[in-house]
């Protein structure tokens, strides 16, 4: 019988007093497609990055081909033929994909041979891209082929995507399925990390749910309903959303042809952008991150001031005003996700120290004559931890320790907890398991529900359809109309993400 390709028997990892991994074993065959799932903090990227030698297990044993390997570095799983494509890109913007490429590769090769291959590899897998291309030219599909790309030059027989698909149109991540698919009928085998259990339904052969760091099952998952799945992944099913009956109130945000130039070499400007949204609304804005949308958040954070007319805010003209000024009005903003560390959380802070960062200006006592209020604050980020399910040891853990999902529910649990006025969120439920982002997203409709007037800016086509009462798209630094989201589709919205909105808007 030929050996497993990889074979995983007893993989143990301890940090602290958390078992992140325990006694984990499982199998995946050559040329199979193989789902991990599980929720947030469950030990996914523990184990792969275990595989990909970036962390040494405490116990266990790895098999390749049958035989027992140590893996070091990602150097020796690359010289086993593991290749990883991680979530976070890490490619130079000022360098062509050539250039990006070798500075990646192991071994020395010239720009034109690589080149060539590049063209070789990314025209058998159509994942089209051109080697002499800056990189700060590329849209983000763009970008994920050529870290997939360079994965492939290696020849990999294992591929590792953690969460792929998280920043694509449903168009690119039908083509990047193709491409897998050809990839894993060739004999290369592939671990896919997601909470999007309709893909791994669509994609994988087998699937192996992680719990609490343990193997909690193991499936087909064409086999099994959406429904089933969630419940082995989080061990309950998933409650329906309840969508109350709101009758909308004053309008709490209007923004008048408001153009901005970008500050980053590599942004995107905003371009006569107007929108306007009411108390009990929620408007989505669709679109891929690098269209605009870190401006357009710059701006209605106050990070960039504009024109004071050109943002009405809570009964003010606010363009002009700082984000203290506009969080005093009643703005409360959860920001994620490249930025989820960096702008959402401080990574070497604790979470009450976190919490005390935005929360202090909607509650005063949380600092008293310039001393912090040590109590006071501990005690929001408790009921926080508690009422969001944040999965950490206790208030004084560091951001930097979270799993990025529970970290997301710490930052988005604590903008809900200050009950603003108006709430602009983006990118709310980015790599939150499929219990916590339904519960985050009914916590939206309940806001709503209350009379708080929410911006919803999401990669996540269904989330917007799930929750918001309109659409518009963000593209290429141009905003749509905004229509009823009842009068579209995701296919049509979809379409309008490359920026072909006008035309049919017409
Ligand atoms: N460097 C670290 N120091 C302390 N704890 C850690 C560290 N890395 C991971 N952990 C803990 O190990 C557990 C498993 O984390 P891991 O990142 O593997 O989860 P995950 O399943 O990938 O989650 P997510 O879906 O949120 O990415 C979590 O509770 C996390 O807090």
């Amino acid at each position: 019988m030929t050996p497993a390709r990889l074979k995983l028997n007893g993989m143990t990892k301890t940090y602290g007093s958390m078992r992140a991994n325990d006694d984990i074993s499982l199998e995946i065959a050559a040329g199979e497609i193989h789902a991990l799932l599980g929720e947030n903090g469950a030990g996914k990227s523990t184990l792969m990055k275990m595989i990909y030698g970036v962390t040494r297990p405490d116990a266990g044993v790895i098999e390749w081909n049958g035989q027992p390997v140590t893996i070091n570095s990602p150097k020796d799983a690359r010289a086993l033929g593991i290749g990883m494509v991680f979530q976070h890109f890490s490619l130079f913007e000022t360098l062509t994909v050539a250039e990006n490429i070798a500075l990646a590769m192991d071994e020395q090769v010239s720009l034109d041979a690589l080149s060539a291959r590049i063209i070789e590899v990314s025209e058998h897998y159509g994942l089209p891209i051109a080697p002499q291309r800056l990189v700060h030219h590329l849209s983000v599909g763009e970008r994920q082929r050529v870290e997939i790309v360079r994965c492939l030059l290696q020849n990999p027989k294992l591929l590792i995507m953690d969460e792929p698909t998280s920043v694509l149109t449903p168009q690119a991540v039908e083509k990047l399925f193709e491409t897998l698919r050809l990839l894993a009928a060739e004999g290369c085998s592939i671990v896919y990390i997601s909470h999007k259990l309709d893909e791994i339904q669509a994609l994988c052969h087998h699937a192996t749910v992680l719990r609490h760091g343990q193997v909690s099952g193991t499936c087909q998952p064409k086999d099994e309903t959406v429904a089933h799945l969630a419940q082995m992944m989080i061990g309950q099913s998933l409650p329906h959303y309840e969508h109350s009956k709101v009758t909308l109130g004053e309008e709490r945000l209007s923004v008048k042809h408001l153009s901005i130039a970008t500050d980053d070499p590599f942004g995107v400007s905003l371009n006569d952008v107007s929108f306007s949204v009411r108390a009990g609304e929620i408007l989505g804005i669709a679109g891929i991150s690098g269209n605009g949308q870190a401006e357009l958040l710059a701006a209605l954070s106050g990070e960039r001031t504009s024109q004071a007319e050109m943002i009405h805010m809570l009964g003010c003209d606010a363009g002009h005003l700082r984000p203290m000024q506009r969080r005093q009005l009643g703005l409360g903003l959860c920001f994620v996700p490249e930025e989820r560390l960096g702008k959402g959380a401080v990574p070497a802070m604790s979470l009450a120290e976190n919490a005390l960062l935005t929360a202090y200006s909607s509650m005063p006592n949380m600092l008293s004559k310039g001393m912090m209020q040590l109590r006071v604050i501990r005690d929001f980020a408790e009921r926080c931890i508690e009422r969001f399910k944040v999965k950490c040891d206790s208030a004084d853990s560091l951001a930097s320790s979270l799993s990025g999902g529970n970290l997301q529910k710490f930052i988005m649990g604590r903008e809900i907890m200050l009950a603003p006025a108006l709430m602009v969120v983006a990118q709310p439920t980015w790599g939150v398991d499929v219990g916590a982002a339904t519960f985050l997203r009914q916590q939206l409709l309940d806001l709503a529900a209350q009379g708080v007037a929410i911006v919803l800016l999401s990669e996540e086509l269904d989330e917007i359809f799930q929750v918001a009462d309109r659409i518009a798209v963000l593209a290429q630094g141009r905003l749509s109309p905004a229509v009823d989201i009842d009068s579209t589709t995701p296919d049509q919205i979809g379409v309008w993400m490359s920026g072909l909105f006008e035309t049919d808007a017409a």
